[in-house]
């Protein structure tokens, strides 16, 4: 489904077309039998759109930014984004046209893309400006839109003052797809509405096209064009947000929480049909009560992508892998 009542004069810049994902085993298969946790998605989005992907966890929202950003393999007319597979085409990335910001920073030491230890004693500046081929301005923009102080030692500073200065390293380049995968958790209230608005003025001014997951609804009541809402690995719907009916009478995070709350209720209706019919309770449910399908996916490694299975590892010996979530994951 394209979101409706776009612009369709504007180029199409992320395409979306009957996406199915699941992720492999040990062996580098799907699990045999596994059912696909994605399946059936496809989503069209224009220059300028700035979409929220929301969804409860689990939902595959961090799935579906990796295989976006790349770090997944999916058949390359699956997904496009600027008429290239990510995957396929690395030029994509490393050419900064194609941008991934993602939590997963947050237990790591090492800056995904840049290979920079971020807590080691280093000033802020010298990390900021160690990145070759930047636009002297944007750089400077971006340093005070993020309130950085160029002196803070990297080893010594707060989460949250740590979180900006990633976060500027990964805005330099001017991205034309920018991928953020609930990046403003550390931020303050101020740093945050700051941020947002420098993004919106990215889409605004030079047409840059940004998919947003996250939780945090405060503040983003009129940052979104779309809203693309994900459950179990399948889209709902995705709709200019002038077209959701529920944000006439209801704030963002009261509408996201009514369809949760709708989708919590179905799924427990449906798990109660099935015990009634002397099913298991769950779909994927196997007979010891374990919900994880077939014995290659008992020994399925984690291995998310972007960190090549480091924190993964600590969960290999837990029972239901497949219902740990990437927030779930960084949490623990
Ligand atoms: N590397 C992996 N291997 C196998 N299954 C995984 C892996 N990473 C995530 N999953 C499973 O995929 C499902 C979707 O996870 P994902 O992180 O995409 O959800 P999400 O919508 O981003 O959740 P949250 O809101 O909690 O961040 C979860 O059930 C999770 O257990």
């Amino acid at each position: 489904m394209a979101a409706q009542g776009q612009d369709v004069a504007k180029p199409v810049i992320v395409h979306i077309n009957r996406l199915k994902f699941t992720y492999p085993g040990i062996d580098g298969a799907p699990p045999p039998g596994a059912k696909p946790l994605i399946q059936d998605f496809s989503l069209t989005l224009h220059a300028g759109d700035r979409c929220l992907l929301v969804g409860a966890n689990g939902a595959g929202k961090t799935t579906l930014l990796k295989i976006l950003g790349g770090k997944h393999m999916v058949d390359p007319d699956m997904v496009r984004v600027l008429g290239r597979s990510a995957f396929h085409d690395t030029a994509l990335t490393s050419s900064g046209a194609l941008a991934y910001l993602g939590g997963e920073w947050r237990r790591d030491v090492a800056f995904a893309g840049f290979d920079v230890p971020l807590q080691m004693d280093i000033p802020a500046e010298k990390m900021i400006f160690g990145l070759q081929g930047v636009d002297a301005e944007r750089r400077d923009r971006l340093i005070k839109v993020l309130d950085i102080d160029l002196k803070w030692r990297m080893h010594k500073v707060s989460d949250g003052q740590r979180r900006r200065v990633q976060i500027c390293m990964g805005l330099l380049r001017p991205y034309q797809v920018l991928l953020l995968d609930e990046i403003t958790v550390d931020l303050d209230v101020l740093a945050r509405a700051d941020l947002m608005g420098f993004l919106r003025s990215e889409c605004e001014e030079r047409g840059a096209t940004i998919i947003y997951a996250t939780h945090i609804f405060d503040g983003l009541e009129s940052w979104p064009t779309h809203m693309a809402y994900v459950s179990k690995g399948t889209l709902r719907f995705a709709k200019p947000i002038g077209e959701i009916a529920e944000m006439k009478e209801l704030s963002l995070m009261r509408t996201v929480e009514r369809w949760l709350r709708k989708e919590i209720e179905e799924q427990r209706r449906i798990r109660k049909e099935r015990l009634a019919n002397g099913l298991p309770e769950f779909e994927d449910q196997n007979p010891d009560g374990t919900r994880v399908i077939g014995e290659a996916a008992k020994k399925a490694a984690m291995n998310n992508g972007w960190a090549g299975g480091r924190l993964h590892s600590t969960l290999a010996g837990e029972e239901n892998v497949y219902d740990l979530s990437s927030n779930r994951v960084l949490r623990v």
